[in-house]
């Protein structure tokens, strides 16, 4: 079982799949890898769709990656997005990204707390840290048996 986190790999595996996002409409690329306790590592990107709102985020493929591969067990989270970037017309993107709401559900199904680092990709070292219970304290979830 795992127990330190290679922050520096989990960067490297979200930086790699960030370039395979699709993100023709929003042109704002985003890569995410979740390390589980057997210390894999499983990756995801954004895939947008011509009808919007069918769009899955690249923390919840990474997630579902995870899920297939028969683990169950995230203990870290890096998110990779882009620095400078426009969300469309006139919106700009934040400065850093943090996880959006369903996302944050999503997680809450598979751990109760989750370091989560969120890195620009083009702005060298510019990152922050937190966590699943500091995004999403209070989160809705089945109770543990
Ligand atoms: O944390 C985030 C925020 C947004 N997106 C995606 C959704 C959409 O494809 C694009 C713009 O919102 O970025 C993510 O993948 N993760
Ligand atoms: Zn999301």
């Amino acid at each position: 079982m795992q127990t330190t986190i290679d922050w520096a790999a989990l960067e490297r595996a979200a930086l790699d799949v960030q370039t395979r996002a699709h993100a023709p409409y929003s042109a704002y690329q985003v890569g995410a890898a979740v390390l589980t306790a057997s210390g894999r590592i499983f990756a995801g990107c954004n895939v947008e769709n011509a009808s919007y709102g069918l769009s899955i985020c690249a923390e919840r493929s990474a997630i579902v990656q995870m899920v297939a591969a028969g683990e169950r067990a995230p203990i870290a989270l890096t998110v990779v997005t882009p620095g400078t970037s426009k969300l469309g017309p006139g919106v700009e993107s934040p400065a850093i990204g943090a996880p959006c709401g369903m996302c944050r559900q999503t997680l809450a199904e598979f751990a109760e707390d989750l370091p989560i680092r969120m890195a620009v990709a083009d702005r060298d070292g510019l990152s922050r840290m937190t966590s699943l219970a500091a995004l999403l304290p209070e989160a809705f979830r089945a109770k543990s048996s």
